[in-house]
């Protein structure tokens, strides 16, 4: 595996330029990114982001990844969570599947099919479906949206992110099966939460020593998915 430029981007999703002509933001999170364990860890160990850590870290807990498992990553680029995920459904002899979407390009991965696709688009349940040869035993997501600086728009606009992934999750998963998301910590992800309870057998929050300590990030998990039944047959 061959490590790639990390997995996350610059205030506002620019590029951070080389040379001169950044911005105070960009300054701070090109110096963060430098000082930063993971990132560098990830360098190191071919990993495509420093959020891998956070997915091995839950798996690591909660055993959501069997091998041989079928596995959704919605928002999936660089690709560190897909790798992850295929690394362990393909334990023991697994023949797991691990399927990423992204709006934007994602390099080839061994044991991931990726298609660029907006997990909005209504086609998009039946397409991942048919692309895993079936339901899923886990969903996750690790979206963001870009963020405009704005605390509330960009917490509301990752809560509905994670809350259309759960909508998602619903439409794919099967009896049993495994939702793991991206929430922000403020308030709006108690209704995010109610509405997982009904559906789930037990619904946590998650916040991985990889999530840095000083961003209001933290992960849903919800596990033990009642509805479904969509075993086999996309
Ligand atoms: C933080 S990155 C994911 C990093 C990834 N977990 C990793 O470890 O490499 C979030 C991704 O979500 C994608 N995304 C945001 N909205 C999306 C949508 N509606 N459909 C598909 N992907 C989306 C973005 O393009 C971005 O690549």
């Amino acid at each position: 595996m061959s490590a790639d430029k990390g997995g996350s981007r610059a205030p506002g999703r620019q590029r951070v330029r080389k040379g001169g002509n950044r911005t105070p933001a960009q300054r701070a999170w090109l110096e963060r990114q430098l000082n930063d364990p993971y990132v560098a860890r990830a360098k190191r160990e071919g990993y495509r982001s420093r959020a891998a850590y956070k997915l091995l870290e839950i798996d690591d807990k909660f055993r959501l990844f069997k091998p041989g498992g079928r596995v959704v990553d919605l928002g999936a680029a660089p690709g560190g969570w897909s790798q992850v995920a295929a690394q362990r459904v393909s334990r023991a002899g697994g023949k797991g599947r691990v399927v990423g979407i992204d709006l934007l390009d994602m390099d080839a991965l061994p044991g991931v099919d990726f298609e660029k696709l907006d997990f909005m688009d209504e086609r998009a349940p039946e397409r991942l479906k048919e692309m895993l040869g079936g339901g899923a035993d886990v969903v996750m997501s690790d979206m963001a949206a870009n963020a405009t600086g704005h605390k509330k728009t960009d917490h509301l606009k990752i809560m509905g992110l994670a809350e259309a992934a759960a909508e998602f999750a619903r439409a794919v998963l099967q009896p049993g099966g495994a939702f793991l998301a991206k929430v922000l910590q403020g308030g709006t992800e108690n209704a995010l939460l109610a509405d997982l309870k009904r559906d789930f057998a037990q619904v946590r929050h998650v916040k991985p020593a990889a999530s840095r300590s000083d961003s209001a990030e933290l992960y849903v998990l919800a596990t033990g998915f009642r509805g479904g039944g969509t075993d086999g047959d996309p």
